[in-house]
C-alpha cells in the first residue's frame, strides 16, 4: 500500500483520533454479532502499548444526523471495555468543549469512546467545519474504519486533510487481502456472486469478468441470466431491465476465456415463508406461480467442484434466502466447500455471505473474511475508496 500506516508515525503521548467502524448488528440494545470491535482490537492495543491518547470515533446505524438514543455507542463502549480488559470512557458528545474536557483527563494508554458521529448533519455531508471540529480533539488521525471507506464523511475523509492521517492495521489487512487478491491472483482465481439483486453487482461482475477464471452466480440475482438464456422464471427475482446486460456479460465471459456457471437446477417453493411447500427442480422447468429461492443440488455439486479446483476463491453474496433453513443448502454447500478445500484461498466479501459463514459456524475455517460489506463491493468493482485516497501518501 502506498498510504502511510500506523507504523509510520510516533503516537506515543500523542492524541489519536482513530475512527473505527463500530456499526454492529444490534438487537434490543445487545450487540449481536461483534466482529467488527474485535477486528478493530489489534490498532486499539498497539495505540494504548505504544502510550497513545486513544480516542475512538464511529458510526452507527443511520440517524441521518439527529441523536436517536437507541443508537448511541454505549453498549459498545460496555463491550469494548470488556474485551480490552481495560477502562474504556464513553463521551455523550463527539466533539465540542464537553469532549475537550474528557481529554485533558485522559494519560497516556487511556481510551475514549466518542458519541455516535453520525448524530451530526454535518458528518455525512462531509462538512468541513465538523471535520475540523474533530480535527482539534487530536494531533494524528488513524483511519481503521475499512467498512466504512467508501464513504466520504467529516471522519472518515475530511478529517484527513487536517491532521497527519494514517491507516490503522485492520485497513492495512484488508486492502493487502483484497489488493493482492485482485491484483495478482493465484489461478485459478473464482469469483463467487450471489445476494439479491444484479443491479447492485453490475460494476462487481464487470470488473471480475476481467480478472477471474470462473464466475459462479447464484441467489436472486441469478434468475436474470436464467431468463437471458430463454428461459421461464415463474415468480422468481427478475430485473426485466437488465436481461440484455445479463446476455452481455455471458457473451463476454465466453469472449475472454472466462467459465461462467449459472444454476442447472434450483429449489422452487409456492411461497416466500418457511412453511412454503417446496421442491427441487431443473432450471428450464421452474414452474409460473413458483419462486426460486435456493440453487438446486446439482448445482451445488458443480460449484463445489469449481471451488475444490480453485486456488483463490472471492464470495460475495448468498446463494439462496439463507436465513430460512429449507432454502440454506445451497449457501451452505458453497460455505462448505470452501473450508474443505485445501489449497484453496477463500476471502468472503462482507455482508451478508459473512453473516452465513457466521451462521453455518464456518468463519474460522475461511482465509479472510472482510469487515466491509459495501466497502468490499466498491474495491471489488475496482472503485477508488475517499477514506483511503485521503490518507498521507508514503
Ligand atoms: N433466490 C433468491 N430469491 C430472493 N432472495 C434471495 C435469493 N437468494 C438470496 N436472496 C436474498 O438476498 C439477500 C442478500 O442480498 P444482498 O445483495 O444484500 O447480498 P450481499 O451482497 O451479501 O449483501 P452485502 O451488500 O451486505 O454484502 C439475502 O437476504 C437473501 O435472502
Ligand atoms: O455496515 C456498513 O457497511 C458500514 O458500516 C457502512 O455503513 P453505511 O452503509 O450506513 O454507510
Amino acid at each position: 500500500m502506498n498510504k502511510k500506516t500506523l507504523k509510520d508515525v510516533d503516537v506515543k503521548g500523542k492524541r489519536v483520533f482513530c475512527r473505527v467502524d463500530f456499526n454492529v448488528p444490534m438487537q434490543d440494545g445487545k450487540i449481536t454479532d461483534e466482529t467488527r470491535i474485535r477486528a478493530a482490537l489489534p490498532t486499539i492495543q498497539y495505540l494504548v502499548d505504544q502510550g497513545a491518547k486513544v480516542i475512538l470515533a464511529s458510526h452507527f446505524g443511520r440517524p441521518k444526523g439527529k441523536v436517536v438514543e437507541e443508537m448511541r455507542l454505549t453498549p459498545v463502549g460496555i463491550r469494548l471495555s470488556e474485551l480490552l480488559g481495560k477502562d474504556v470512557k464513553k463521551a455523550d458528545e463527539a466533539y465540542g468543549d464537553s469532549v475537550k474536557a474528557l481529554i485533558e483527563t485522559m494519560t497516556e494508554g487511556d481510551v475514549l469512546l466518542l458519541e455516535n458521529v453520525r448524530f451530526y448533519p454535518g458528518e455525512e455531508k462531509n462538512d468541513p467545519e465538523l471535520a475540523k471540529s474533530f480535527a482539534e480533539l487530536a494531533d494524528v488521525y488513524v483511519n481503521d474504519a475499512f467498512g466504512a471507506a467508501h464513504r466520504a464523511h467529516a471522519s472518515t475523509e475530511g478529517i484527513a486533510h487536517i491532521l497527519p492521517a494514517v491507516s490503522g492495521l485492520l485497513m492495512e489487512k484488508e486492502l493487502d487481502v483484497l489488493g493482492k487478491a485482485l491484483s495478482n491472483p493465484e489461478r485459478p482465481f473464482t469469483a463467487i456472486i450471489g445476494g439479491a439483486k444484479v443491479k447492485d453487482k453490475i460494476g462487481v461482475i464487470e470488473n471480475l469478468l476481467e480478472l477471474v477464471d470462473n464466475l459462479i452466480i447464484g441467489g436472486g440475482l441469478a434468475y436474470t441470466f436464467v431468463k437471458a438464456q430463454g428461459h421461464e422464471v415463474g415468480k422468481s427475482l427478475l430485473e426485466a431491465d437488465k436481461i440484455d446486460l445479463a446476455k452481455s456479460f455471458i457473451e463476454k465471459a465466453k469472449a475472454k476465456g472466462v467459465n461462467f456457471y449459472m444454476p442447472v437446477d434450483a429449489v422452487v417453493a409456492d411461497d416466500f415463508s418457511a412453511d412454503a411447500n417446496s421442491k427441487v427442480v431443473a432450471i428450464e422447468e421452474i414452474p409460473a406461480d413458483w419462486e426460486a429461492l435456493d440453487i438446486g443440488p446439482k448445482t451445488a455439486e458443480i460449484y463445489r467442484d469449481v471451488i475444490q479446483k480453485s486456488k483463490l476463491v472471492i464470495w460475495n453474496g448468498p446463494m439462496g434466502v439463507f436465513e430460512i433453513d429449507k432454502f440454506a443448502n445451497g449457501t451452505k454447500a458453497v460455505a462448505e466447500a470452501l473450508a474443505e478445500a485445501e489449497g484453496t484461498y477463500s476471502v468472503i466479501g462482507g455482508g451478508d455471505s459473512a453473516a452465513a459463514v457466521e451462521k453455518f459456524n464456518l468463519a474460522e475455517k475461511m482465509s479472510h473474511i472482510s469487515t466491509g460489506g459495501g466497502a468490499s463491493l466498491e474495491f471489488m468493482e475496482g472503485k477508488a475508496l475517499p477514506g483511503v485516497m485521503a490518507l498521507n501518501d508514503k
